[in-house]
């Protein structure tokens, strides 16, 4: 029965805003004015963002026409919009010494999405900006610098080793989509014929299905599907970006752990006690754009994808915009939201405004400040943003777990399981090679692929949970051989010890000796003079 052990009303959602360098071709330009940063982030305050309005703005032209009305003159005046967010990330000058890169912003953030995740509350982190402004090199960054992707990952597998300790087995899986006009692609299914739809749980709300997960173990198995999903990710070259990312991309963790008692006997790991389950999507979505700007007018594949994607951002900019209104409105008064309007909005209803502890960076250009103000003035509704997290934990029934047992009963099940996966594999590609199957035989192909599934999943978890076992195991003999190694340097102190002392008294003994024959050898010395002196006495010649 799920025991929800810990609500957090009212979490507002994190907003970080980072600045980025000059682009080549923005450093290229000849105008000296016009590389200037129009955004400040003074080093005295981690929060505050200033951005200068330029003269020639549009925004500017508006403000002094209604200015020259009432005080001629104040046209020359420059204006700036200051805003306060959770974190402003300076990273537009290297040569600065405040300037701020992919890992010291990790260490920033990263922590408190790892804890979060780790006590089992969902977890988004969500990557928003014009086109290139820097989501993708915040998110992924490359192989000099990674990005908050792969540093968050590389800590949540670091700690799963360490719960290892704690008697908690963690089981890891990733899944990787992208949004593409408005579809969801599995990056890393082999059959692209398998529809993702989004469907809505009455509980736990919004999911994709059919995305294939795979467990991952170690940072090795991270790159390998992540550079397999990075293959199929949808990007072109477009005027403002030479690997402009074309879709919005979804990297899904999602994390079980199961803590077990301790039964006092090391070479048994005790019943599973209490099992925690929680994900964290990590999204990298597309930038806004102008067509004009990406000049890409012509191409009807890149005006489509065009289109969809400012679609989905101007639904997500309505549902920002609404969820930052009703949140000082009574329920009863509150505007329903379009989440349903677009599939990136559907997916990520949860983070947006129910159970998830989120996180949303927006990523500026220094020097376009008509986009750059569209964004702080966005970041600035989502500041507003409530969500509810729940962290959820599950009692389970406590079954004892005995590992000899289970090993001889797993090894049976596997057995048998291998056989029918093997007789499942065969009657597979019997029927692939058959070029003129019916829709029956279709049909029993379509339920034999399920079941296949299914085995894979159950033979998964099975691996996971005798790995687990052979690491806790291992954990255990790595200590017993820690204690017996100091039970080692105990026995050789100990014996050293003996050593020294037995030095000492035998050191004693010789001075014993000594002392005692010297007292001797005085005390007949002592006798030899009284009796010399006795002797005198009665010398006959001194006598007469
Ligand atoms: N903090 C940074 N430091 C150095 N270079 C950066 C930084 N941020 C972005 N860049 C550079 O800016 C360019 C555009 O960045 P990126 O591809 O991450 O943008 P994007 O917002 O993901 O764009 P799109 O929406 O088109 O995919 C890249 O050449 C990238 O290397």
């Amino acid at each position: 029965m799920a025991e929800l052990t810990q609500v957090d009303k009212d979490t507002n959602i994190k907003v970080l805003v980072r600045v980025r360098p000059l682009l080549p071709r923005e450093i290229a330009l000849e105008d000296d004015e016009s590389k200037k940063s129009l955004i400040q982030m003074p080093a005295s305050d981690s929060k505050r963002t200033i951005l200068r309005v330029p003269t020639s703005s549009s925004f500017h032209t508006q403000k002094t026409k209604t200015f020259h009305n009432r005080s001629p003159g104040s046209e020359t005046e420059e204006e700036f919009k200051k805003y306060n967010f959770d974190e402003s990330i300076w990273s537009f000058d290297r040569n600065d010494p405040n300037y701020t890169d992919n890992n010291q912003f990790y260490h920033k953030t990263g922590p408190d999405i790892i804890d979060h995740f780790f006590q089992g509350y969902n977890v988004c982190l969500l990557a928003y900006g014009q086109t290139s402004s820097g989501k993708t090199y915040t998110m992924m960054g490359n192989r000099q610098e990674p990005g908050l992707i792969p540093l968050i990952i590389k800590d949540i597998l670091r700690q799963k080793e360490i719960l290892v300790n704690e008697r908690i087995n963690c089981e890891v899986k990733f899944s990787y989509m992208e949004i593409y006009n408005e579809q969801v692609n599995d990056l890393l299914s082999l059959d692209e014929s398998i529809k993702c739809r989004v469907r809505e749980h009455p509980v736990s709300g919004p999911y994709v299905e059919n995305v294939k997960e795979f467990l991952i173990n170690d940072y090795e198995d991270f790159k390998r599907y992540l550079n397999k999903g990075n293959t199929k990710r949808s990007t072109a070259a477009t005027s403002m970006n030479d690997t402009s990312s074309r879709s919005h991309a979804i990297i899904t963790l999602s994390l079980k752990q199961t803590k077990f008692k301790n039964s006092g006997d090391s070479m048994d790991i005790g019943d599973a006690d209490e099992e925690m389950i929680s994900n964290i999507k990590l999204v990298d979505l597309a930038g806004s754009e102008r067509l004009t700007k990406t000049k890409v007018f012509g191409q009807q594949d890149r005006m489509k994808e065009g289109t969809l994607i400012n679609k989905s951002l101007t639904v997500l900019g309505r549902c920002i915009n609404l969820l930052s209104s009703n949140s000082s409105k009574p329920h009863s008064k509150q505007s329903v939201v379009p989440y349903r309007d677009s599939i990136l909005t559907y997916i990520l209803k949860e983070n947006l405004a129910g159970n998830s502890r989120s996180f949303m960076i927006f990523c500026v250009s220094p020097i376009d400040f008509e986009e750059t103000y569209q964004t702080l003035n966005y970041a600035n509704q989502v500041k507003n943003i409530k969500t509810a997290a729940i962290a959820n934990k599950t009692k389970l029934a406590t079954i004892p777990v005995q590992w000899d047992v289970l090993r001889r009963s797993d090894q049976d099940a596997i057995d048998s399981l291998k056989r029918e996966v093997q007789e499942l594999t065969e009657k597979l590609s019997k029927l692939e090679s058959s070029a003129f199957s019916n829709s029956s035989d279709t049909n029993v192909a379509v339920s034999d692929n399920n079941r296949f599934d299914k085995l894979i999943n159950f033979l998964d978890s099975e691996t996971s949970k005798l790995r687990f076992e052979n690491k806790y195991l291992k954990t255990q003999l790595h200590q017993r051989d820690l204690q017996i190694s100091e039970m080692h340097r105990h026995i050789n102190y100990i014996d050293r010890e003996y050593e020294s002392l037995n030095q000492e008294v035998h050191e004693l003994q010789l001075n014993h000796q000594t002392m005692a024959r010297n007292s001797l050898k005085g005390q007949c010395e002592q006798g030899l003079v009284d009796i010399a002196n006795e002797l005198e006495l009665f010398d006959p010649k001194r006598m007469f």
